[in-house]
């Protein structure tokens, strides 16, 4: 028991009876100062006098990196107490329950350091005169904008299943949820969203009404108030300072906070003393369910959307995608009724400031194809194009990990540092080193970071009109060829039809690639028929004279099974090609069924495989597997005709381009793909 006992049994052993025997280690020598007091070493003493009061010394104030001016204008600013009472009562009003009292009674700090929190605790409480309700009494603890240091130190402390890896990463779990989960999306169906949305077979916006998004936002609200503490961060989406949008994430987990504060704009110093009230609000109660009683829950995780109250709620899934992809449906929704058009593509720029898009469903090369070292990202996944050009909605990226390498990847691999959200990795638990090859958790794991952590990154994140609009389908079948110029008709119709491979993984329940049509290269987010998308599009590139491309980055000789995922240094050499300019002088021909213009020759890519048939040892296969795509690929389309006699015909390319048999009725006109291409 005894703090110097050895424990072995051997009571006689101590170092006092080492060095009384004679035989141990000399003793050590001080210099004997005139005083006859023992210095141990010659630095100077801390300037401190007790632990405390060393611990004082530790820290000090955080001042905003820019002064805050005096006054603005003719106006006087309002004192800060003003302010932080200002800012407080916005953060109370977000939390507030919509049946009981008015705001809980907010306080901001770290509830575990008492000392710092009682002072403004007293001076700041929004409640009436008598609580009606026990969650009334009880303070709301609030993590305001925190660091990355201190959301890392909140993570380790609090969070199971967080920890620092050997690159500085924070790794975290995102718990039974390692994707989103479509199925378990609703928007609230009002008067106004009912006009202006899409809700007909095919959209991604499942209804609910408004009476259920209060039940769910109650739901998560009161779970959040029921915590030690809730994180609140405020900042913007959108680089284009016309267009920019304010948003407040709630959330449990300091992860969610850290995972938001990397993928949204970082407001300075300045800009958050300014904020003021957000344009909107999420409530991520991921950790607590939906309850299954409630109408329209179908299982226990819900993503609501209410559009009129600008709010998001989130049940039953902590995966933090689910967040920026919220977001990113109500920029699709927001966006275009200003005229800009919101687009789910990487973006990024070469020294001549010769813009290119990158569409594509999840896992199709966005973020791998976007991060160039010899360009400017302006952003890997969300953006928009006004009239002032593109614009990036975020602030950070969000790659996939699986299988990353440095030799292949090394922009995102030296991202992956200090800040960094790993999510759902697998690592040694002595060394820390990540196996980006594992994937025993799931296979969607994740590295979110700040854009400025790629170092070419375009700051801010805005270019001018694109030039290259490349369409990247991940095709599971393994016909499309690996690069295809389009006419602008195609580009329209490959953007419609949105044909390529949902990986596995991204979505909740795939398993394995799965071909799927996916309107815009992300049907899971638009709000607005896909047509409206794509006439803005059409109008874009044509008044801007941009290049159409389709890019497949699936499979080549084979079907998945059977063929081989088509090279990464091949696909990169092809994209080398489109921002060069070398591919668009190139020569053509052309392939059969989908009369795509294929190049015969691109510097670095093998001539064979440039025609997919080439790579099939199975001739008949081939020609049975591409003609079963473009069966699937007419029947999306007719969905989307404004002509009822379409049903029962089929519409193949040739006439699309023509627009042959439109019956351009008026009254299904705008929603009519072909319709859309004779405007
Ligand atoms: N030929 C290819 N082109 C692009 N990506 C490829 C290719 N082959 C394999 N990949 C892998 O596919 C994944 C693409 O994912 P990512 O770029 O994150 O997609 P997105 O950003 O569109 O969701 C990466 O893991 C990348 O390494
Ligand atoms: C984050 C997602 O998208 P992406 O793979 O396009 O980045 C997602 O689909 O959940
Ligand atoms: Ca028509
Ligand atoms: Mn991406």
């Amino acid at each position: 028991m005894a703090a110097n006992g050895t424990g072995n049994g051997n009571q006689e052993f101590s170092f006092k009876n080492v060095a009384a025997a004679g035989n141990g280690l000399a003793r050590i020598q001080t210099h004997k100062k005139q005083n006859g007091i023992c210095h141990d070493d010659s630095s100077p003493p801390v300037k401190a006098q007790t632990i405390d009061e060393l611990h004082s010394l530790q820290k000090k104030k955080s001042a905003p990196t820019t002064p805050i001016k005096g006054t603005q204008g003719a106006f006087a600013t309002i004192s800060e107490e003003e302010r932080q009472k200002q800012q407080l009562q916005s953060i109370s009003a977000s939390l507030a329950s919509l049946t009981r009292e008015t705001g809980p009674k907010v306080v901001k700090g770290d509830p575990a350091r008492k000392s710092e929190t009682p002072r403004v605790a007293h001076e700041h409480h929004y409640t009436p005169a008598i609580s009606i309700s026990d969650s009334a009494l009880k303070f709301t603890h609030i993590l305001y904008n925190l660091s990355p240091a201190e959301l890392y130190e909140q993570a380790i402390k609090y969070e199971h299943g967080s920890f620092i890896t050997s690159n500085g990463a924070l790794a975290t779990l995102s718990g039974a949820k390692a994707g989103r989960s479509p199925r378990d999306k609703r928007v609230v169906r009002d008067e106004t969203t009912e006009n202006e949305l899409w809700w007909e077979k095919g959209s991604p916006n499942i209804e609910m009404d408004e009476h259920t998004f209060l039940v769910n936002r109650e739901r998560a609200v009161d779970y959040l108030n029921s915590l030690d503490k809730v994180y609140v961060n405020d900042q913007f989406l959108n680089w284009d300072p016309e267009h920019r949008i304010k948003v407040r994430i709630v959330s449990a987990r300091a992860y969610h906070s850290l995972f938001m504060h990397n993928m949204c704009i970082r407001p300075t110093a300045e800009e958050l003393e300014n904020f003021g009230t957000p344009d909107f609000t999420i409530y991520n109660a991921g950790q607590f369910p939906c309850n299954r009683y409630t109408h329209y829950m179908t299982s226990s995780t819900s993503v609501d959307l209410n559009l009129a109250r600008r709010e998001m709620v989130i049940l039953g899934t902590q995966y933090a995608g689910e967040m920026k992809k919220g977001l990113f449906s109500v920029m699709h929704y927001l966006m275009p009724k200003r005229q800009i058009l919101s687009l789910h593509s990487g973006c990024n720029m070469g020294k001549d400031g010769d813009v290119a898009l990158f569409f594509g469903l999840s896992g199709t090369g966005k973020t791998t194809l976007s991060t160039d070292h010899n360009r400017y990202l302006i952003g890997d996944d969300e953006h928009c194009w006004s009239e002032n050009g593109v614009s990036n909605i975020e602030g950070g990226c969000y790659a996939k990990c699986i299988d990353l390498s440095g030799e292949k990847e090394p922009d995102i691999w030296n991202a992956i540092k200090f800040g960094t959200v790993l999510e759902n990795v697998v690592f040694d638990e002595h060394t820390r080193e990540v196996d980006y090859s594992d994937k025993s958790v799931t296979e969607n794991t994740r590295a979110a970071y700040p854009i400025e952590y790629i170092p070419n990154a375009k700051i801010p994140c805005v270019g001018p009109h694109p030039k290259n609009v490349i369409l990247l389908a991940c095709d599971a079948f393994g016909v499309l060829p690996p690069v295809s110029k389009l006419s602008l008709a195609q580009t329209m119709y490959h953007f419609i039809s949105g044909y390529t491979a949902l990986v596995a993984g991204t979505e909740d329940g795939i398993k394995e690639p799965q071909a799927t049509f996916s309107a815009c290269f992300g049907a899971a987010f638009i709000m607005l028929h896909p047509t409206k998308y794509a006439a803005m599009l059409a109008e874009k590139m044509s008044k801007h004279g941009a290049t159409g491309w389709l890019v497949n980055t699936g499979w080549s000789g084979g079907s998945y099974g059977s063929g081989n995922r088509i090279k990464l240094a091949h696909t990169r050499k092809i994209i080398d090609a489109i921002h060069s300019g070398s591919l668009l002088r190139a020569n053509y021909t052309k392939t059969e069924v989908f009369g795509l213009e294929i190049p015969t020759e691109i510097e670095g890519v093998p001539s064979q495989i440039l025609d997919s048939m080439n790579t099939w040892s199975d001739k008949n296969a081939y020609k049975d597997t591409l003609l079963k795509l473009a069966e699937s690929d007419r029947e999306k389309h007719l969905a989307y005709a404004c002509s009822r006699k379409f049903k029962g015909f089929s519409l193949s390319l040739s006439d699309f381009s023509q627009r042959k048999g439109c019956c351009r009725n008026k009254r299904f006109r705008s929603f009519c793909v072909l319709c859309l291409l004779s405007n």
